[in-house]
């Protein structure tokens, strides 16, 4: 069968309905409908074409991210998009840029820490891109400490001002994105001084560039701070660095709604708790989730189609075998798959929780920030590694073809990976949600009941008392077959049951510290593995959520019911030390978790195609010559080889300099 044949094929296997499937993933029809039209808008645009990316320089790829910016936000007022329609539109243009982090930090900041006034102020400036602005926190000496940040904003009551300065190298603002070359203003984080005493670290607008020649202002050094990781990739952005030298702005331009500094310098503490300073923080986490599972679909998408075509290895009729049909492939793959649409739903689900607590913070009801804070960011440290790893070992199981640009995959990893980094280092967030579990099983005892995505450790209150034995889990006598594990009950027991019991074991082990810092500094490699156990428990529960709701669509449920299963009994598989250490399941029962696994792999192969097209993705945005839709792989890998500028020529520059004389040299040499 011909390349172009084989995905038709697959196709014509499918035992579901592709395009209820699509309204899933997408969330809504509503949701589908925009993000296909603005697919195919972006897909038919030469001017948003990106398939040389990798061969550009970094000044060239900087001016053309600069063009597809302006241009997509031209087209954005004159076709008068909404707002979701913009963030689609952007999303399909699939190129690091400014414009990420002025929609996506600068103006949330501004929504998040400013008062109304300095909202009205500030907002309409920025929402016609008059000003465009970033988020500069970081600095060369501190990133994962905010509380260790170095500049210094000092209020001067005499003029009514503050002072911003960065008083050693190491206060250098660096790595905002767009900061290096194109922003004009930053909310920048500074620790606030008035009167001589500190006040902790609070965000400040701050203009960096005049509005008519764009130069730095007086005392501002601004500068890009470097190549980073992979050719085209992440280099479209202006990582930054920068420098104040006793710059003065206006009083007002300190973020107030946290905390309000008076004209005579008096600090005056809003009801609102000091936390909401990291608030911009939490909301770009909570969207980082929903893009893990995009930028997953992606690399899954290609690996799968390419699994389909190629082929490796006779079979005894000559044809030879799909390399999707080797179980260690789908062993590989499937689970991958799973991930991508478990972390959809959990992604939908987290977008709901910050809603909810957005909504409550201003009505004055901050009791689940905590909870908010640990979601998001566990999930953004889970689904973030889990993807990494996934984009790597999808170039992997493409095989030789997966590591040419021409894949898409090795741009893709370098975009994505910097995100198991950004918005927090991975292991730094699981310690923060680590500290929040241990905090809830410390309070267990003194009747304090856990809500949310902590209340199966309120249920599991005997395991303080070490009162669990093995043979009191109801899921010792549930299961007795594989089928057996396919029932939600048992299998949200089984995760429930891993972390508490993680939970329970770390906490009893800090309290034999006699300095409970100490304690957890010296557990922290088992804290993290607990904090892992529980995002875990939280990616199946909401995945198990989701199969309880009404899914229209021949075969859709069933199909995901096959994924979700795929996604749990992996992890099951992969930390079988745990659920056997902690006496969750039995060694037997592992071994029948195994056998309904094999048994989903062979349920979700004739539908692995279809599948992956209900992510609905254009060839335009999968960038992939292994993943195009038509399957007809190798006439377009064979042409696009020649595209390579080294191919120009017959002969290389540097023949006459290089092979040349040594060629001859070596004639020379044989003949004497
Ligand atoms: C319309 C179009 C839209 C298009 C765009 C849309 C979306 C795209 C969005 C953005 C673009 C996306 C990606 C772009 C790429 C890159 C951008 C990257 C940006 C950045 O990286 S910005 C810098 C990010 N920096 C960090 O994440 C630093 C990590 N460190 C911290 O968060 C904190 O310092 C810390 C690790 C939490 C520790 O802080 P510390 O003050 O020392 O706190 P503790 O003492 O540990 O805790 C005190 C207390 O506070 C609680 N806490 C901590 N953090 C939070 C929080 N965020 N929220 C609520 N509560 C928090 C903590 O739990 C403690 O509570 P206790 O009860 O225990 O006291
Ligand atoms: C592509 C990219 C874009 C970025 N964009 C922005 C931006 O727009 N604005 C902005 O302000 N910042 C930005 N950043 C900075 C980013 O937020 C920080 O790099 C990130 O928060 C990590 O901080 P760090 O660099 O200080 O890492 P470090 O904290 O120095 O981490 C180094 C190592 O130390 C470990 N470590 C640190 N603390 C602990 C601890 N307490 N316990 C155990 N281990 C620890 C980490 O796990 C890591 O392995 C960006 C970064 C990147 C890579």
């Amino acid at each position: 069968m011909e390349g172009v044949d084989i995905l038709p094929h697959e196709r014509s296997k499918t035992q579901f309905d592709v395009d209820a499937m699509k309204i899933v993933w997408a969330g809504s029809r509503h949701a589908f409908e925009v993000s296909d039209r603005m697919a195919r808008l972006v897909a038919s645009d030469p001017a948003f074409q990106k398939d040389n990316r990798s061969r550009l320089g970094r000044k060239e790829l900087f001016k053309n991210t600069l063009r597809k910016a302006t241009y997509a936000w031209k087209r954005i007022l004159e076709l008068r998009l909404t707002e979701e329609e913009a963030g689609r539109l952007r999303f399909f243009v699939d190129e690091p840029a400014f414009t990420d982090l002025h929609w996506g930090m600068f103006v949330p900041a501004i929504k998040g820490q400013g008062t109304e006034e300095q909202q009205q102020k500030w907002l309409p400036l920025a929402y016609k891109m008059q000003i465009i602005g970033c988020y500069a926190q970081t600095e060369l000496g501190h990133g994962s400490n905010v509380q260790g940040l170095e500049t210094t904003a000092t209020f001067d009551p005499d003029k009514d001002e503050f002072v911003i300065h960065s008083p050693t190298l190491t206060s250098s603002k660096w790595w905002p994105g767009g900061l290096g070359k194109v922003s004009t203003h930053a909310v920048v984080y500074a620790r606030l001084i008035t009167n001589g005493e500190e006040h902790g670290v609070h965000g400040f607008i701050v203009q960096l560039r005049s509005l008519d020649d764009h130069m730095p202002l007086p005392g501002i050094t601004i500068g890009d701070i470097g190549m980073k990781f992979g050719n085209g990739a992440y280099n479209t952005m202006d990582n930054g660095v920068l420098t104040f030298d006793h710059v003065r702005i206006p009083r007002n331009q300190m973020l107030m709604r946290v905390l309000q500094v008076t004209s005579e310098g008096k600090c005056v503490q809003s009801n609102v708790p000091r936390q909401l300073i990291y608030g911009t923080m939490v909301f770009v986490r909570q969207t980082i989730v929903a893009d893990a599972s995009s930028a997953l679909s992606r690399a899954v998408c290609i690996a799968t189609r390419y699994s389909a075509v190629r082929r490796q290895f006779g079979s005894q009729d000559g044809v030879e075998t799909q390399v999707i049909d080797y179980k260690t492939q789908q062993n590989r793959l499937f689970p991958l798959l799973a991930s991508a649409y478990a972390f959809r739903f959990v992604g939908e689900w987290l977008k709901w929780l910050y809603t909810d607590v957005t909504q409550r913070l201003q009505a004055n009801d901050f009791s689940t920030l905590p909870e908010a804070h640990a979601c998001t960011a566990g999930l953004k440290s889970l689904t973030t590694t889990a993807t990494a790893d996934a984009i790597e070992e999808c170039r992997k199981l493409c095989g030789g073809h997966g590591y040419l640009c021409a894949s898409g995959l090795p741009e893709l990893f370098a975009v994505y990976v910097p995100a198991c980094t950004y918005e927090g280092d991975n292991v730094v967030l699981l310690l923060q949600v680590a500290r929040f579990l241990m905090k809830t099983v410390s309070q267990l005892g003194s009747g304090k009941k856990p809500i949310g995505t902590t209340a199966y450790l309120g249920r599991v209150q005997d395991l303080m008392q070490c009162r669990c034995e093995v043979q009191t889990v109801g899921i010792i006598y549930s299961i007795n077959a594989a089928e057996d594990w396919l029932k939600p009950s048992v299998m949200l027991e089984a995760f429930e049951a891993r972390s508490a019991r993680m939970c329970v074991a770390r906490a009893q082990n800090l309290g034999k510290f006699a300095n409970p810092e100490d304690g957890f500094a010296e557990l922290s490699a088992d804290l993290v593995e607990a904090a892992v156990a529980h995002c875990q428990l939280i990616v199946v529960s909401k995945f198990l959520d989701k199969l309880q709701q009404d899914i229209p669509g021949n075969g859709v449920k069933q199909q995901l019911q096959n994924l979700c299963y795929i996604y749990a009994l992996n992890l099951l598989h992969k930390h079988l030390g745990d659920f056997l250490s902690t006496g969750c399941i039995t060694p037997k029962q592992a071994s029948l978790a195994n056998d309904q696994l094999r048994s989903l792999y062979s349920q979700v192969r004739p539908n692995a195609i279809a599948l992956v097209d209900a992510f609905n993705y254009t060839d335009h945005y999968l960038g992939s010559v292994l993943g195009r839709y038509d399957g007809n792989v190798y006439p377009k890998l064979y042409e696009e080889a020649w595209k390579d500028p080294l191919n120009d020529s017959v002969l290389p520059d540097g023949y006459n300099e290089y092979i040349r004389p040594l060629l001859k040299q070596q004639l020379h040499n044989s003949r004497l």
